[in-house]
């Protein structure tokens, strides 16, 4: 009888090899830099058949929101799946011109304003970082530099990763009618956005691999809006073993995380240029009667000749607006 060949140390040790980290740290190289032949990209949908387009015009229902969020209508939307990753789903950019500049605009603006918190906070305690960063018609590019995430609603704790009842502000209204818009077009009427990471990301930033696992209700998708330059993200499975899947994101792509990808690891290990720039593709004064442009309480009026200082900071930089339901349906608090 012939023995059977135990398992060797080096196959034992493929099996638990952190998979995700030897990918992170491929694509993160910039010598040599990383070949993308293996990245999907739904832009250039003919070379990949690991995605799906699910897109079924006729049964969309349009939303009347649409327009005053800077969406496209809904029937043009392309809802894309992928075959190894259930739950996983990407809109391409379903964003107008000014659609772009609007969320580029709050997320430098207006949403790291006091009360929402800042990375900065530990060092410096300006209310209004933006303004700060261009006082007496000067660019401040050390600060502008310096911001990489705010927190908004449920401010989300990075030591902890406990939310807090005692640590929330209010989460921006177009916000959450935003993400309104893009769940009930996938089925989600009840989603509700309670918290939200906005990440800024520069040329050589990278986000590590984690999993977001902090709210309690982990049933509820998550919803990421990308602006600006590319990001190349990782997805991978619930542990570190699962070689990730690498996936780039353009400006206005939208990425949906539910059921299964809700809880895989991912990570973005590069930030590469995006030669387009739909920001300025059909963005005339005449399209600016967007409801939440006018909407003076919490932002100022949106000018287009103020657009260049927003720019300068977009071509060389990557804003992420990371959306989530804390509580169920039925909580009005962490406490319920
Ligand atoms: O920047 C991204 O695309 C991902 C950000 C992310 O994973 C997070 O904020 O938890
Ligand atoms: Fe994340």
């Amino acid at each position: 009888m012939i023995n059977e060949v135990p398992p060797s140390v080096d196959t034992l040790w493929d099996k638990t090899e952190d998979q995700f980290m030897k990918t992170f740290k491929y694509y993160k190289s910039n010598k040599p830099p990383p070949l993308l032949a293996e990245v999907i990209n739904i832009e250039d949908i003919n070379n990949t058949d690991k995605i799906l387009l699910l897109t079924q015009k006729n049964a969309v229902q349009e939303d009347e929101r649409a327009k005053q969020l800077g969406l496209r209508e809904l029937k043009s939307w392309q809802l894309y799946s992928f075959k190894e990753h259930p739950g996983l789903f990407l809109i391409r950019n379903p964003f107008t011109s000014n659609g772009q500049r609007y969320w580029i605009q709050k997320c430098l603006q207006v949403y790291p304003r006091k009360p929402n918190k800042r990375n900065i906070d530990m060092e410096t305690n300006v209310e209004d970082w933006w303004e700060a960063c261009h006082r007496h018609g000067r660019c401040d590019k050390q600060l502008m530099k310096k911001l990489r995430w705010t927190t908004l609603g449920y401010h989300h704790n990075w030591d902890t990763k406990v939310y807090s009842d005692d640590n929330k502000s209010v989460f921006p209204e177009e916000l959450s009618a935003l993400c309104d818009v893009v769940a009930r077009y996938l089925g989600y009427e009840e989603f509700r956005a309670e918290a939200a990471i906005v990440n800024y990301y520069h040329m050589n930033s990278t986000l590590s691999a984690h999993t977001d696992h902090s709210e309690v209700n982990l049933e509820a998708p998550l919803f990421s809006f990308s602006f600006g330059q590319s990001a190349i993200f990782l997805i991978g499975g619930r542990d570190k073993t699962t070689v990730p899947s690498a996936i780039l994101l353009n400006s206005g792509d939208v990425m949906v995380m539910s059921k299964e990808a809700r809880l895989c690891y991912h990570a973005v290990p590069k930030i590469l240029p995006y030669a387009p720039t739909p920001w300025n593709d059909e963005a005339f004064d005449d399209q600016l009667d967007i409801m939440y442009m006018k909407d003076t309480r919490r932002s100022p009026p949106f000018k287009l000749n103020e657009w260049s200082i927003f720019e300068n900071y977009i071509k060389e930089s990557r804003i992420n607006m990371n959306v989530r339901q804390v509580l169920y349906e039925t909580q009005c608090n962490l406490k319920d």
